[in-house]
């Protein structure tokens, strides 16, 4: 009720029309909010964005969204169909004429004043990352400065849409490219990063002079909201940026945005089912695509690691968001003689973690997205173990806390053939593999039908340097267990997709080059 106390009148007073009847039959207990204080209460919107309105859903219908630490109910959201998704891409359509001709120093100007917002209002960003996300509320800040990083980088980009000048093979020609926007741009986000993932995508879709249709996850629809809002502030014209929500209407939403030939372009992230279910949607309009989709990283420490290094590595990587994060350590491979001793420096700082509800103070690591995340964390666990694994560390729901929570495991004696070593578990399970040589070890980890992030940590450089080479991922980190940056390309290859996000690479997804051939320019007369 909070939640709807602080929208503004002409919201409250399209709900109280609409939804009058789910408001006063929800159990009391749904309708009780855990709800952070804004410092700007507008910033949570319960709407849909389109040509620069916040709307509802044709239909009238919504969909409800709870904190998964409490299972609270935060609000609705519009559940928005073919109709409203045909409504966004006509309006990100006719916004793209003129947007198109913007100069990249004036789009520049946007970027920039929208990232300066982000950052003026990232302590209630974070807090909606928080609730509906369920991280803590340090690691939420971290993803809004992450985010943001994205609209400055591009920001810098946008002025600096190069083309090329090119020597003719024919004589008498000349050649010029000119980078030119797709068009509009369908894009498709998950909740792990509220925040990031969106702001990954609409960065360089802006900078290059996209015009978007973006659908928010549906379980964390609020950041992109605030996020839209911010962005409304921060002058982007209407109809530039469209953002459609749903939750049981998805696989419509997705289908509308894939066979719209008004939309040039989709740029997914997700699981790899799902990629492949929209690439094969996006066939008949011959989209261009990029995909970012899911992972199963392998994290090698040889025996001449650095032990504290490499511990702090697979803390980092492997529990990031509760191990919700496409570029977590899945698989950690440790040599035979650093093995044990990894295991138990390991081990002791999983049992270091504060495991609760995101808000509390001292909480390092939150709860899991949702039910289903947790039943197939323990169907993980429970399978690792049927098969002769040894649980050092969790192993266990944390029912106490409440549904979504799991406690920070520990595995050792992983064989290859459990589920983890080919399922990305996506969650809070590190299950340590052992191995003896460099050969056998880089055969393990390229053994996976993905391919996003490797990592390994090793003080031999020139092994430094092989096991790079060796390994057949996107991203390779070496003696570090975070690799993202919004300098450096993110992307994978095999199932886990193709394309590249941030980084000087990162715009060139958004446009399409054209080639200028001016024929017969002859000689200067008397030359
Ligand atoms: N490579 C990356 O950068 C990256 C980043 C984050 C997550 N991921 C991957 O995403 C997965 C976890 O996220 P998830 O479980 O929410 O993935 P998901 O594929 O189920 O959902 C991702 C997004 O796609 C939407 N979606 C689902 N079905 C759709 C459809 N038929 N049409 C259109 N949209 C649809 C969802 O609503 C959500 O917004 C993991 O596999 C993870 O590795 C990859
Ligand atoms: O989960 C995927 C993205 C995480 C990141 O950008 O580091």
């Amino acid at each position: 009720m909070k939640a709807f106390l602080r929208t503004t009148p002409a919201v409250r007073s399209h709900i109280t029309r609409t939804n009058h009847l789910r408001l006063i039959s929800r159990p009391a207990a749904a309708s009780v909010h855990t709800a952070p204080e804004l410092k700007d209460k507008s910033l949570f919107k319960e709407q849909s964005y389109i040509n620069g309105q916040w709307v509802n859903a044709k239909s009238g219908k919504t969909f409800e969204v709870h904190d998964p630490a409490t299972g609270k109910l935060i609000g609705t959201m519009p559940e928005m169909n073919k109709d409203d998704v045909d409504l966004a891409i006509k309006a990100a359509a006719d916004a793209f004429p003129s947007f198109k001709k913007t100069t990249g120093r004036q789009r520049s100007k946007m970027l920039r004043k929208w990232y300066d917002l982000i950052i003026e209002n990232s302590e209630d960003i974070a807090k909606l990352i928080t609730w509906e996300n369920g991280k803590p509320l340090n690691d939420a800040k971290g993803e809004v400065s992450y985010a943001a990083s994205f609209y400055e980088w591009f920001s810098e980009e946008a002025p600096r849409l190069y083309g090329d000048t090119i020597p003719a093979t024919v004589p008498g020609n000349r050649v010029y490219t000119v980078k030119e926007p797709v068009g509009v741009c369908g894009l498709i986000t998950p909740w792990n990063f509220p925040a990031a993932m969106i702001t990954r995508k609409i960065g360089p879709a802006l900078a290059a002079g996209c015009t978007v249709v973006a659908k928010s996850p549906g379980e964390t629809p609020y950041t992109a909201a605030a996020l839209t809002e911010l962005g409304h502030r921060a002058g982007i014209p209407p109809g530039v940026i469209n953002i459609v929500t749903s939750l049981e209407n998805t696989a419509e939403v997705g289908g509308a945005i894939t066979a719209s030939d008004t939309v040039k372009k989709v740029s997914f992230t997700g699981s790899t089912g799902v990629g492949k279910l929209l690439m094969k949607q996006s066939a008949d309009t011959l989209k261009k695509l990029s995909f970012e989709l899911g992972g199963n990283a392998p994290f090698i420490v040889f025996d001449d690691a650095d032990l504290d290094i490499a511990v702090a590595g697979a803390v980092a990587s492997k529990f990031r968001s509760s191990g919700q994060t496409c570029v977590c350590a899945n698989r950690i491979y440790v040599q035979s003689g650093i093995y044990d001793a990894f295991a138990k420096a390991f081990t002791e700082k999983v049992n270091q973690f504060k495991v609760g509800p995101g808000f509390q103070e001292g909480v390092t690591h939150g709860p899991l997205i949702h039910d289903r995340a947790v039943s197939k964390v323990q169907a993980h666990v429970d399978d690792a173990v049927q098969h002769g694994a040894k649980v050092l560390a969790g192993g266990q729901k944390l029912s106490d806390l409440g549904a979504n929570f799991f406690a920070p495991t520990v595995i050792r004696d992983m064989t290859k053939g459990m589920k983890i070593s080919s399922e990305e578990t996506f969650g809070p399970v590190a299950a340590l593999f052992p191995f003896n040589t460099e050969a056998e070890v880089v055969s393990l980890a390229n053994d996976a039908e993905v391919g996003l992030a490797g990592y390994f940590f090793s003080k031999d450089t020139q092994r430094c340097y092989r096991v790079a080479e060796a390994l057949q991922f996107g991203m390779v980190g070496i003696n570090t267990g975070i690799i993202s940056d919004p300098a450096a390309p993110f992307g994978g290859v095999k199932h886990s997709g193709f394309g590249r996000e941030g980084s000087k690479y990162g715009i060139d997804e958004y446009v399409t080059v054209k080639t200028v051939t001016l024929g017969g320019i002859g000689d200067l007369q008397g030359s």
